[in-house]
């Protein structure tokens, strides 16, 4: 288990100034950020190139999909998803094949709910006891220390796989289609995870179904459904702040017009277009431990608007809890030496909730020592 400080301990027992807001309550009453929601790392900021942004990598999954396409088409197409991993960590993917109207709805799903009326919204309100790490409901970050930097946003925060362990209580009746477009949606997410799971492992030269069983038939996923609410100081505030994620992979289907997701690469940060109906995918650090740091889980944040609100859906893939992940053999070698520890994937959970939220990276405690 992780360090617990004195503060942490007595923040996550009770202490209700340590719970925050509801941004949009603050979004509506307040004309100035609270000072709990100003960056403290401002002096230390990268750059933004905005040359780059054309360049985040495009995937067409059709290509590699469709027994129409040559053998040739396939092999360039998984080529270029390799190398986008390698040196990005994420694409957006395009001919996925999950209809645009399903994506307008589950848009329209999102912003629906978070549209309603506060006390509607609150029935749906996260238990935050901290006594779990993956607290499900409406609500924002679990706050553990008076030092941490929060968040302009709210979420939705759902488990979506194994069927059999979703919580409907947290499920939202009202908009009405709500739980049946996510269910539609989640069905359709988790055979497209399935689909670039494989791919992945095959671009690396490991079985197809490597990272499946890896993973196992009961790893877990979690929509998280984001709302970015428009921020009078969006240079000084986060809707995320830079964060790595933690499963094996995410997909985010980004709002339909609003940007404001960035990647770091190479000490810059970029912008990541909106493209309609693409759906973004990254590698997360289950991943990058398994491919032996081949493929980056790669650091992005997400900066707010002062006039726009933001919408996101963002599905989490993650091994079971009870598997130990490390790195494939066959990515281990003498020129490309073991770099990651055997870890639960229970335990990389705890670390990685305690390290996110102070805004340090979990992977890094993942490493191998070097002898
Ligand atoms: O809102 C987005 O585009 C990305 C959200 C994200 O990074 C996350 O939920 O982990
Ligand atoms: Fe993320």
């Amino acid at each position: 288990m992780a360090e617990t400080s004195n503060t942490e301990k007595k923040a996550s027992s009770q202490s209700s100034s340590l719970l925050s807001k509801h941004v949009q309550e603050l979004a509506i009453n307040e004309d100035e950020p609270p000072q709990r929601y100003i960056r403290k790392d401002r002096d230390r900021e990268a750059p933004i190139d905005p040359s780059l942004s054309s360049s985040v990598p495009i995937i067409d999954l059709r290509l590699i999909s469709s027994p129409n396409s040559s053998t040739q088409q396939k092999q360039d197409e998984i080529g270029k998803l390799k190398s986008a991993l390698t040196s990005w960590g994420l694409f957006q993917a395009i001919g996925h094949g999950i209809p645009s109207s399903l994506l307008v709805e589950l848009h329209e799903m999102a912003k629906g709910f978070f549209d309603l009326p506060m006390e509607e919204k609150k029935k749906y309100a996260m238990n935050k006891d901290g006594t779990q790490n993956y607290l499900e409901g409406y609500g924002n970050d679990l706050v553990i220390s008076e030092e941490q930097t929060l968040e302009w946003s709210d979420r939705l925060y759902l488990l979506i796989k194994p069927k059999d362990e979703r919580k409907l209580n947290f499920w939202p009746e009202n908009p009405s289609r709500f739980r049946e477009v996510l269910d539609e949606y989640s069905l359709k997410s988790n055979l497209l995870a399935e689909f670039v799971l494989k791919v992945m492992a095959e671009s690396l030269g490991l079985e197809d179904d490597y990272f499946l069983k890896q993973i196992g038939e009961c790893g877990t996923a979690f929509a998280r459904f984001n709302y970015y609410p428009p921020c009078s100081r969006p240079d000084h505030v986060y809707g995320i702040k830079p964060h790595a994620d933690g499963g094996a992979i995410t997909l985010v289907l980004q709002d339909k017009d609003v940007e404001g997701l960035q990647v770091f690469k190479d000490g810059k940060w970029i912008k990541v277009p909106v493209i309609p109906d693409a759906i973004l995918i990254n590698v997360a650090d289950q991943i990058e431990i398994m491919s032996n740091g081949m493929y980056k889980s790669p650091v992005h944040r997400v900066i707010t608007n002062s006039e726009k609100e933001r919408f996101s859906v963002a599905v989490f893939y993650l091994p079971e809890w009870e598997k130990e992940i490390e790195p494939a053999a066959k990515l281990i070698s003498e020129s490309t030496p073991r770099l990651f520890r055997k870890i639960k994937m229970k335990e990389y959970g705890d670390v990685f909730f305690q390290k996110t939220t102070r805004g340090i990276r979990a992977i890094d405690w993942a490493r191998a020592k070097t002898a």
